[in-house]
């Protein structure tokens, strides 16, 4: 059956999905080396990035689920690098929330916290000549954090949960995240173990951006 919209309903509909900044697009199944969870893919109307959710369990209406909003890093995720710790991180995370049965990672992509994979690399270079990675970030015309968790908390209210307990040391995403009206009933700590590569920016990320470690 069709119906034919009058323009005043043409005109609201539209209104409506403009407001829209991320859309569901599909839902798959994904068996890994970690359990089995279910990909979500969302789409940005606005800048048209992909961003996925990873879930386990069935997470519609419930409280307290353990979540993950990880920022993509490809060194770290895809190529083990040692100089951070988001791979470990990423790992620790899935067997975490496969242990539990229930939660959720949203992998969000904003390499290098915002900046992007080239510049990422223009950073570590500048850090190969003794900057640090905030000094580094600076010296190239960004902040030292780009990242904005709005995209994170419309994925969250399409996956309908009704709060959140969060893995992260970044006390940064707890606010973007709460100022974008999610819940988060607990912040829950992420520790990973330093290495020689890494302890120095891991020292920066404590002392000069905040991280609870
Ligand atoms: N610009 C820049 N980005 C980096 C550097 N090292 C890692 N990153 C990026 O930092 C981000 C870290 O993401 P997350 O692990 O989700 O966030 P976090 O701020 O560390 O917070 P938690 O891990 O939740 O405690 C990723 O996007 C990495 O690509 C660096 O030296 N410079």
């Amino acid at each position: 059956m069709h119906f034919r919209l009058g323009m005043k309903e043409a005109v609201e509909l539209k209104s409506a999905e403009d407001e829209l900044v991320v859309r569901h697009v599909a839902t798959a199944n994904l068996p890994t080396k970690y359990g089995h969870f279910k990909i979500w893919a969302f789409e940005n109307n606005r800048d048209g990035k992909e961003h996925v959710a990873i879930v386990a369990g069935d997470v519609q209406g419930k409280d307290d689920v353990l979540t993950r909003i990880h920022s993509e890093c490809v060194t770290g995720d895809v190529f083990g690098s040692l100089k951070c710790d988001c791979g470990e991180q990423l790992e620790r995370a899935l067997a975490h929330i496969n242990e539990v049965g229930e939660g959720i990672i949203l992998y969000m992509r904003q390499e290098g916290r915002g900046i992007g994979l080239t510049n990422k690399v223009r950073a570590y270079s500048l850090q190969d000549q003794g900057m640090d990675t905030v000094e580094a970030n600076n010296h190239l015309g960004f902040d030292d954090d780009l990242r904005d968790y709005s995209v994170a908390a419309e994925m969250l209210h399409i996956l309908g949960v009704e709060s959140i307990e969060l893995l992260t040391n970044n006390p940064k995403k707890i606010s973007g995240l709460r100022e974008n009206g999610i819940k988060i009933s607990e912040r829950k700590p992420i520790r990973i173990l330093a290495n020689p590569f890494n302890s120095h920016y891991l020292n920066v990320k404590k002392n000069k951006s905040g991280h609870i470690l």
